[in-house]
């Protein structure tokens, strides 16, 4: 094991006494007295051997016989004593792994790690190193604990026949060892080298048992498409592990054939031993004990190893994303947020989503003052949704800065500004929960209180639509998942999902901030006039950023601002900007004309 394998294991080590000091410790001693047994079962049968080739009387003849019964209790009752303090262990380490890694998930306050490819498939790997492949890890390192004192026990019974034998046996595991580590590496960097296959994989077949997906695969008939896709990732990956699976097994069937010739050498030489009166009729037994049970201990210690090293790496790969530091950049001067009171401002602001990626924002001066409701419009792929994400802090601008009265959105903690808002997303959430708790997972404080639930409901105009289902705001939304009495769920339709984020958005009452991108994209003309005309009112005096490609929404809004180019081309009232005849103008009489001609 290499120096960063053994830093490794000390930490699991400390995990694990971490997750419950005395089923460790437990174990530890299990452990020993399990990895001691062999050789005490082999000197116990020697004593008995020599008693009896002695023709000793019952005397001689009890002590070896009680410690081989005591032996034997013990060597039946360990392994089930060892499984439940194994399954206990595995279980503890798991909570505590599993509420590590989330933990430090839910510490990235931004999405760019989420949009990182490396990263996903260190996730993918750190979340592989919980659950059932915790197993491995620990027992595995116990087990190699207990195998290596086995060894020590009949390697040394063996060094007192013969030194000489029981160097021979020892050295000639080393190129077993050797080339089982060997293999080790090679699969671990097999297994690295096909993540990006894996996770391809993954994502084809998910799109074959998609309920969302469903739809189009069939319409477009995918299905054999993406079937041979999924059948063409796990074949490439099959042809690496075949090869590596037909080397190991060759390597492995040489070194097997040099341990056999081995001990038949010993046991030649043991038996001639005896015949010319060297070893006792004992001495003989422990030899071929001791050598049967020291290669079987080895092969036992390799694979341990093995399978313990295996582990690690997938451990690692739990550390790493433990190390990795906050995405969002740290606060230069640590501020409080004031309540806003004069205003947020844009300044300056650039941003791209990474080195290699064009400019999305360039240079984005903006005041959204306080009270005031601004509209942002633009064309698809303006960079609409990238400023409400940079609003939202999910990342930090490239150059410039975004403040909140005069403060640095750097220098406030992410989760005290979301909390100053209310945001409906474009690609907002549709959650497996009841109507209530999907409206009510927009403010955890309120999940159980119904009134207000029921208010952002009404304003968002998803109440009359909840109300109507079989067990009102206690349906439960899901296909996946049944409902009270065991019903199958309801699923809604897209217009009515987004009625419902809406509520969700507008259930954090009394916010600061609240920003919607697009809320009405989903519903039908009448809704939407009604949605809006809501909203008209409820965003009256308070500060609010809407965006929307529905310009006859935003026409009231007190200011209106047009994004082009990752830039702000012209702002001012819907009157103003008409007079204006520029962007915004062509836009709304290219939309106008639309109603017009169908008119
Ligand atoms: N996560 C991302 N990683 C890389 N590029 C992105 C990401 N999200 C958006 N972009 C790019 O940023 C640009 C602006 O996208 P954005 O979603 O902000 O536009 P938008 O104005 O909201 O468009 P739409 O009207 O279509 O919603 C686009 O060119 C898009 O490809």
């Amino acid at each position: 094991m290499t120096s960063a394998g053994l830093r490794r294991a000390v930490t699991l080590g400390r995990l694990c006494w971490r997750a419950g000091p005395v089923i460790t410790v437990s174990q530890l001693v299990v452990t020993v007295a399990a990895g001691l047994l062999p050789a005490a079962v082999v000197w116990a049968t020697k004593l008995l051997v020599d008693a009896l080739a002695a023709e000793g009387g019952p005397h001689e003849v009890l002590g070896p016989v009680a410690a081989l019964v005591g032996l034997g209790l013990a060597a039946g009752v360990l392994p089930h004593v060892t499984g439940y303090l194994r399954a206990e262990s595995d279980r503890r380490l798991d909570l505590l792994l599993q509420d590590r890694l989330y933990t430090r998930v839910n510490g990235f306050q931004g999405l760019s790690r989420f949009e990182d490819p490396a990263f996903l498939d260190e996730l993918r790997m750190a979340t592989q190193a919980t659950g059932g492949a915790m197993g491995p890890i620990t027992s595995g390192l116990f087990d190699l604990g207990r195998n290596v004192i086995t060894l020590a026990g009949l390697l040394g019974s063996l060094a007192v026949l013969s030194p000489l034998m029981a160097g021979l046996v020892a050295v000639a595991a080393l190129p077993t060892l050797a080339a089982r580590m060997s293999l080790e590496k090679r699969r671990a960097k097999m297994i690295a080298g096909q993540s990006e296959a894996a996770r391809r994989q993954i994502f084809y077949s998910s799109l074959l048992t998609d309920v969302e997906a469903a739809k189009e695969v069939r319409l477009f008939g995918l299905g054999d498409f993406l079937r041979s896709r999924v059948i063409g990732e796990l074949t490439s990956m099959q042809r690496a592990e075949r090869r590596l699976d037909g080397r190991e097994a060759l390597t492995q069937s040489a070194l097997a054939t040099l341990s056999a010739l081995v001990s038949g050498i010993g046991l030649a030489w043991a038996a001639y031993s005896a015949l010319s009166g060297r070893l006792t009729l004992g001495d003989v037994t422990v030899f071929a004990a001791s050598v049967a049970g020291t290669q079987a201990a080895l092969i036992a210690t390799v694979e341990n190893a093995a399978n313990a090293s295996h582990a690690l790496i997938l451990f690692h790969h739990h550390e790493r994303v433990m190390a990795l530091a906050d995405d969002l950049t740290p606060p230069r001067a640590p501020a409080a947020l004031p309540p806003l009171g004069r205003g947020i401002e844009l300044r300056d602001v650039w941003f791209r989503y990474d080195d290699d990626h064009p400019w999305v924002l360039r240079g984005v001066n903006l005041t959204i003052p306080h009270g005031a409701s601004v509209a942002l419009v633009g064309l698809n792929g303006a960079g609409k949704s990238t400023l409400i994400k940079l609003l939202c802090r999910f990342y930090d601008p490239s150059r410039g800065a975004i403040l909140w009265d005069g403060v640095d959105l750097r220098d406030v903690p992410p989760a005290e500004l979301r909390a100053r808002m209310g945001v409906l997303f474009q690609d907002y959430m549709s959650y497996d929960l009841t109507a209530a708790e999907n409206i009510g997972v927009g403010e955890l404080a309120a999940l159980a209180d119904r009134t207000r639930i029921e208010t952002a409901a009404e304003l968002a105009g998803a109440d009359q639509i909840v109300r109507s289902l079989p067990h009102g705001y206690d349906t439960t939304l899901s296909r996946i998942f049944f409902g009270p009495e065991d019903e199958a769920g309801v699923v809604l339709s897209g217009g009515q999902w987004q009625r419902l984020a809406l509520a969700r958005a507008l259930v954090r009452e009394n916010r600061d901030l609240l920003i919607l991108d697009e809320p009405s994209s989903g519903l039908d003309a009448e809704a939407e006039y009604e949605v809006h005309r809501r909203l008209r009112e409820h965003r009256e005096g308070r500060t609010s950023l809407l965006v929307s490609h529905r310009l006859g929404a935003v026409r009231d809004a007190d200011l209106i601002v047009v994004l082009g180019d990752g830039k702000i081309v012209e702002q001012g009232t819907h009157d103003h900007l008409i007079a204006t005849r520029g962007r915004y103008a062509r836009l709304f009489e290219t939309q106008a004309s639309g109603y017009r001609v169908e008119a």
